[in-house]
């Protein structure tokens, strides 16, 4: 058997493919942006018929590019945009929405009413989650209640509910498969992560039938053959994962202790807790890392909304750079003396804040301020951010080993500058790998080593390789004033 495998990561702003060969290293890739919808303040859709036509885009763009047939693949590992709620007929595997995205407010209220009814340690005891529109369950609710006749027919069950993982596999099976995996579960705010199990009360308290919901698996397991008509060749799915437990899989953070953050659209930090399922008393997420031949390996998760996504602001919305590449360029320029501050709650704050109803801020401009001082902002707020979970994780987290470096990995991490200031706000090591790639290599890494061609989890975790340490440099002094002007600056933006 050869050692390719094909990676899809279907993402919040494209859908990737990426063939890997037998040694790992990247052989073609494809990939396609898709349309954002924003239909009202603070809804964003994706059309799922555009997510499923960029992937098979990406796939064939993938297999040419790296001048391999379909018939040499070995297996698929898929990971996605979490979150994201499709609905579709069994019938059919016709959508009956668009697709509500992660990003996506539309049920604030409506989780504030859970919370008036006192639900939400019902929830977080369960799912580990809390009671924040940002997962799924209250979207498919909404979706259940508005789209006519559309709980009625769940009931009937005519129509299947999935995060983009089970609605791609769905469709790649030809309608064969209704499965997902424990990490994409693990965020629908409907799966309890102690029993591995849907959970009968909170759908009942969400109203959604369980007819409607995907078999789950591990993230390495038999999750289906594509049909053949798609690529010409029968390949079996053997990995799923969420993009942010693949890219904690990706940079073998396979010890308890061992911490990752990834910096696309949003950022988010996940550090491995191993078996405990350690509960946060700094409003962190508890998640499922991964689930492997049954055993689950949990994490703490800070889910930061805006990372990459100040940079899109800077370049489509203030217009002050042409390329997401100028801003760390930009921000070098900026005056040292000036102390702005952007708060970039554009879509509410994550953790550890979770006010779905703040909105971003900027503070500390002068007669002098400019585009250079808004590019530092920008850049600097991610530091900030990553700051203030990691010493949220460091108060819930009793193990050793949470002192340990940094790995990072996603788009905004191309910029040394940012992630020399990320080291100096951090006051701690940050390290880039060679691969960048690393969500797609983790869910490659699920099918390469379930199909017997790649190597398991200790000979992997070795080959992961430092492209660059970024050691922290700023004086105390300076860290301490820029960390006090930050916290004023959240303070005042909080709802
Ligand atoms: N050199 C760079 N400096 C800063 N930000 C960058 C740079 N290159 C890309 N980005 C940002 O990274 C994000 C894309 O990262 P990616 O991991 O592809 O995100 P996603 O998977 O969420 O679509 C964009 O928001 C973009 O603005
Ligand atoms: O598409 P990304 O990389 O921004 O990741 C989105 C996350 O999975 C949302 O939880």
């Amino acid at each position: 058997m050869s050692g390719y495998i094909l990676a899809i990561d279907q993402g919040t702003t494209s859908s990737r493919a990426i063939v890997f060969d037998g040694d790992m290293r990247i052989a073609g890739v494809g990939q396609k942006e898709f349309t954002q919808f924003y239909p009202q303040s603070g809804w964003v859709e994706h059309d799922p018929e555009e997510i499923w036509e960029t992937v098979v885009w990406s796939v064939k763009q993938a297999l040419k590019d790296a001048g391999v047939e379909a018939s040499a693949i070995s297996g698929i590992g898929i990971t996605n945009q979490r979150e994201t709620v499709v609905v579709w007929e069994r019938e059919s595997g016709k959508p009956v929405h668009n697709a509500i995205v992660w990003q996506d407010r539309r049920t604030s209220s409506y989780c504030d009413k859970l919370k008036h009814q006192d639900l939400e340690e019902t929830f977080t005891a369960k799912t580990g989650l809390l009671l924040d529109p940002y997962f799924s369950g209250t979207k498919l609710s909404w979706m259940l209640s508005d789209v006519e006749g559309a709980r009625a027919r769940a009931e009937r069950g005519e129509l299947c509910f999935g995060t983009v993982d089970s609605f791609l596999i769905w469709r790649l099976t030809g309608g064969k498969s209704f499965v997902t995996d424990a990490t994409n579960a693990s965020r629908t705010l409907m799966f309890n992560i102690g029993t591995q199990e849907w959970d009968a009360e909170l759908l009942q308290i969400l109203e959604i039938p369980a007819e409607m919901l995907p078999e789950v698996k591990d993230c390495a397991a038999d999750f289906g053959i594509t049909d053949k008509s798609l690529f010409g060749a029968e390949i079996p799915i053997l990995g799923v994962a969420g993009d942010q437990q693949a890219a904690t899989i990706g940079q073998a953070c396979f010890e308890p202790g061992m911490l990752k953050s990834t910096y696309g659209t949003g950022c988010f930090a996940l550090l491995n807790t191993g078996e405990d399922m350690v509960r946060s008393e700094n409003r962190l997420l508890t998640t499922v890392a991964y689930r492997m031949d049954g055993k689950v390996t949990y994490a703490l998760e800070g889910s930061i909304f805006i990372a990459g996504a100040a940079v899109q602001w800077l370049r489509d919305g203030i217009k002050v750079i042409k390329k997401a590449e100028q801003s760390g360029d930009l921000a070098a320029e900026a005056d040292p003396t000036q102390d702005v501050y952007l708060v970039p709650a554009f879509t509410g704050l994550g953790a550890p804040h979770w006010d779905a109803d703040a909105r971003a801020a900027i503070y500390g401009m002068t007669r002098n301020t400019g585009p250079a001082e808004f590019a530092r902002a920008a850049l600097e707020a991610v530091c900030y951010q990553t700051r203030d979970l990691l010493e949220a994780m460091h108060k819930d987290w009793k193990g050793s080993g949470a002192d340990t470096v940094l790995r990072v990995d996603g788009g905004m991490v191309a910029s040394d500058w940012t992630m020399q200031r990320l080291a100096d706000i951090l006051d701690a090591p940050v390290d880039r790998p060679t691969i960048l790639e690393t969500t797609a290599l983790g869910a490659a890494w699920l099918a390469g080593q379930r199909a017997g061609v790649w190597p398991k989890q200790k000979d992997f975790a070795k080959a992961w390789a430092l492209d660059t340490e970024f050691k922290p440099k700023m004086d105390a002094e300076t860290r301490d004033a820029k960390l006090k002007g930050w916290r004023d600056a959240v303070r005042r933006t909080l709802s």
